[in-house]
């Protein structure tokens, strides 16, 4: 269905002229959709970019904001060329941020430093935590209602350090915050399709926990189709996965992490959490949100969403004794990284 939300704007897009004036009125008609504005920090990046055009080519979105410290104006310029329903303006540098964000429905953020070979995702810490302390401190004050899709890593202490910013200005609403893990579903499925010599549209693998290394947890004994794989397989299957990562920032050798299937990733998150603000029923996807599916205060699990965002945290299903031993040992590294986004906002 996502596949197919892009592939009928992108028929749209190359329509010829002709055919383009007689789909207008009709795209006028089927876009009763409520007006959404989406805001992305971080629109000038390798992700932001490609992201950006993604969130232009999704008729669910009225208003789009592209924000970055600079280079935004020539993004913004660029994209709003692009014949889709959204209006698109550029800000760049802190005195615009208040206006990229007033009124935003959705704040998209994939602001910060990526990996390069050898670092691990907490690593970017150092630089990372304060980028989104502040940023969350804008969006408190100027889109407290906004729904809040953290991508900037390392996202196991990015997403806690949100919750702990917006409970500090009272306005936490724990509904409205996610740390994006499609990415990790994204690869689940591919690389479960290519094994199970499956038709990769049809294949569903949850993956939970967290999102990185060992805290990534992906459920093939849940996939479907079902298939019957080795139980070497499903372990290839499951570190291929959780070094998914890794293997792209290997490949890039220092030019960064991943960035076009992220923005894949992130545009398919963001389009199911506006389905669920505007009462699309039935939107489940993977996020690490504030959970009780485990002792740990966040989790990454299946998540219903709704019009205030999550609806609800689903629990995990039944697992596999190698999934059960996964899920204990990825504890500790999870509930650590989780403490250490929550010190940082009380120490800084
Ligand atoms: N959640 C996930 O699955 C994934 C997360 N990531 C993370 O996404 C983040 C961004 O990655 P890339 O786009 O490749 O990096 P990039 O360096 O290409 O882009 C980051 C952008 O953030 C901007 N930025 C820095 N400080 C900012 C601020 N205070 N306000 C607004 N913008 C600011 C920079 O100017 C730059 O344009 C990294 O932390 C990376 O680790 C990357 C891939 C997957
Ligand atoms: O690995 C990285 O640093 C970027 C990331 O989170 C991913 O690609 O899953």
């Amino acid at each position: 269905m996502k596949a197919a939300m892009l592939r009928s704007v992108f028929r749209r897009s190359t329509t010829s002229p002709a055919a383009t004036t007689c789909l207008s009125s009709r795209r006028f008609a089927s876009e009763s959709a409520p007006e959404r504005k989406v805001t992305v920090l971080g629109a000038a990046g390798g992700i932001g970019q490609p992201l950006s055009l993604l969130m232009k080519l999704n008729p669910l979105v009225s208003r789009l904001a592209l924000y970055d410290i600079a280079g935004t104006p020539g993004v913004a310029a660029d994209v709003s060329h692009i014949n889709t329903r959204s209006e698109v303006k550029g800000y760049a540098g802190d005195e615009q941020l208040g206006h990229a964000l007033e009124g935003s429905d959705i704040v998209i953020i994939p602001a910060g430093v990526p990996r390069k070979p050898g670092m691990t995702r907490d690593d970017l810490f150092k630089i990372n935590a304060g980028i989104v302390k502040s940023l969350c401190e804008a969006i408190a004050k100027y889109c407290p209602n906004a729904l809040v899709n953290m991508i900037s890593n390392p996202v196991n202490s990015t997403v806690p350090i949100a919750a702990e910013v917006f409970k500090s200005r009272g306005v936490y609403d724990e509904r409205k915050l996610f740390g994006v893990t499609t990415l990790d579903v994204v690869r689940a499925k591919t690389f479960y399709a290519g094994k199970a010599n499956a038709n990769v549209a049809g294949v569903n693998v949850p993956v939970v926990g967290g999102h990185a290394g060992v805290t990534i947890l992906p459920l093939f004994s849940q996939a479907s189709p079902k298939a019957n794989l080795s139980d070497e397989d499903i372990k290839a299957l499951t570190k291929r996965t959780q070094d998914g990562g890794t293997e792209v920032v290997e490949a890039k050798a220092g030019k960064g992490s991943a960035t076009l299937s992220m923005a894949y990733a992130g545009a398919i998150f963001a389009d199911a959490c506006l389905k669920g603000l505007n009462g699309v029923p039935d939107v489940v996807e993977c996020s690490f949100v504030q959970s009780t599916v485990t002792e740990l205060p966040f989790f990454a699990s299946k998540v219903r969403l709704g019009k205030n965002g999550v609806e609800e945290v689903l629990g995990l299903g039944p697992l596999s004794d190698y999934e059960q031993q996964g899920l204990e040992a990825l504890k500790p590294e999870l509930k650590s990284s989780i403490e250490k986004g929550i010190a940082f906002v009380h120490s800084s």
